[in-house]
């Protein structure tokens, strides 16, 4: 069907279920349970690079290098927005990578809702396929909710779920994991059998270090994570990507 027009128009594509991390969310609220202002993180919530001086990041939805082909609504900046224990989590992941002289590459964190409604309209327009050969030559733009590789209530926003790959820690070139990031397509499952032995054993030490650190990891996509015991597993926010939602002031992890 074609696309509903304008800015509002965010339904999901005809006859779609929701997705594997579809759940009854709660919009965000405060600790006595009234509305959080959607322009505000709550204190929990740290900029990567600033609580983890050093840390790689190419955060591809604030331009339009990703899959949209456009930047996405809510990211103000290119920064990594995640709570503390997301953040505390990846240092023990790079820990674990330093000794193997690999490091972390983070191309998405904290989503805000108003970015997954991009993502919906996006994928309802059926009109614009100009990133289909590159971002999902194989599975109609239909069926990229239905088959786990978009989320109507996206992980991300609940501030503990990050995008990442491997990259060698001397140069910064990523690993080859068999897909580049965000290749919406069978391919991008940890576990496909059509990648080569290396790319898979790229994909499952990326994995393991990300086990160990406290990550589950998707089953669709080899570079997203969710933190297993996650500080909000219920609550989907909506401030906008940038360092002036913070409540907490800067500074690196003790
Ligand atoms: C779009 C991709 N980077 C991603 O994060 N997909 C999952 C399923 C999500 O949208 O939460
Ligand atoms: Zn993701």
């Amino acid at each position: 069907a074609p696309s509903p027009s304008g800015p509002a128009a965010a339904s999901p594509p005809a006859g779609r279920s929701p997705a594997p991390e579809a759940a009854e969310p709660s919009e965000a609220a405060g600790p006595e349970g009234g509305r959080r202002g959607d322009g505000e993180a709550p204190a929990e919530f740290v900029a990567l690079r600033e609580a983890v001086p050093g840390v790689r990041e190419d955060i591809r939805y604030a331009g339009a290098d990703n899959f949209t082909g456009m930047p996405v609504d809510g990211y103000q900046e290119p920064a990594c927005l995640l709570t503390e224990d997301a953040a505390r989590a990846l240092v023990r992941a790079r820990e674990a990578l330093a000794g193997e002289g690999l490091d972390l590459l983070v191309y998405d964190c904290y989503r805000p809702r108003r970015a997954v409604a991009a993502f919906l309209r996006w994928a309802a327009d059926l009109s614009d396929t100009r990133t289909r050969e590159e971002y999902y030559p194989r599975v109609p733009k239909t069926r990229l909710f239905e088959e786990g590789y978009l989320a109507e209530r996206s992980g991300h926003s609940r501030g503990s779920t990050v995008d990442l790959t491997l990259v060698r820690a001397d140069s910064g070139r990523p690993l080859d994991m068999g897909t580049p990031y965000d290749f919406l397509d069978p391919l991008s499952a940890p576990d496909s059998p059509e990648v080569t032995a290396r790319q898979r054993a790229a994909r499952d030490r990326l994995g393991e270090v990300m086990d160990a650190a406290g990550f589950g990891r998707a089953r669709t996509e080899w570079w997203h994570f969710t933190l297993r015991e996650e500080p909000f597993p219920e609550t989907y926010f909506d401030f906008p990507v940038a360092l002036s939602s913070l409540s907490s002031p800067p500074g690196a992890l003790d």
